[in-house]
């Protein structure tokens, strides 16, 4: 189902785990950063939204997508979190560089899940225009931070 079916904000609270108890890192992206900004607010409110603790939510910038990868492993190998939502922003410019960037975060992310047993998500936009950036962090699909921090908290839970 393409996201234009499917709005990234809806949740029925009724069947999330409480996250009172769990804590989470989000990491972000500086590039795009109106972007990634939102889709961070997206997803920290709906943490909060659903029993989380601000002080339980450690959130860490990095450059680029590129270092979502190094920064999520980080987090995961130096911090006691129950959940990674790693958060970016690519948009396609002129050159391939696009393709290299999303391919490359999106496998480092991958890995990191296949390597550690602490859930990182992927929220990250790759997008062909802004637009389509604006309207999935908080336009009219949605925030796909917000999608994110409920994927977190039950893949935090899962197995337990
Ligand atoms: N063009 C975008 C980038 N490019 C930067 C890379 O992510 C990386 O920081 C650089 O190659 C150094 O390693 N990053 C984004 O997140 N979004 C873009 O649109
Ligand atoms: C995703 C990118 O790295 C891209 O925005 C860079 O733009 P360009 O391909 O025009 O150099």
């Amino acid at each position: 189902m393409a996201t234009e079916n499917k709005n990234l904000s809806t949740y029925d609270k009724t069947k999330i785990p409480n996250a009172k108890d769990l804590r989470f890192g989000i990491v972000v992206s500086e590039w795009n950063t109106e972007i990634t900004s939102a889709l961070a607010k997206g997803a920290f409110d709906a943490l909060i939204d659903c029993g989380a603790k601000a002080e339980n939510i450690l959130k860490w910038d990095v450059p680029g997508s590129f270092e979502l990868t190094f920064g999520s492993k980080k987090m995961i190998t130096t911090q006691k979190v129950d959940a990674v939502i790693a958060i970016g922003s690519v948009i396609r410019g002129e050159t391939s560089h696009f393709d290299f960037v999303c391919s490359a975060t999106a496998q480092g992310i991958k890995d990191l899940n296949v390597a550690y047993d602490v859930p990182v998500i992927f929220c990250v936009l790759t997008d062909d225009t802004m637009q389509q950036a604006k309207d999935r962090s908080g336009g009219k699909h949605g925030n796909k931070g917000t999608e994110a921090a409920i994927v977190a908290i039950q893949m935090a839970v899962l197995g337990k």
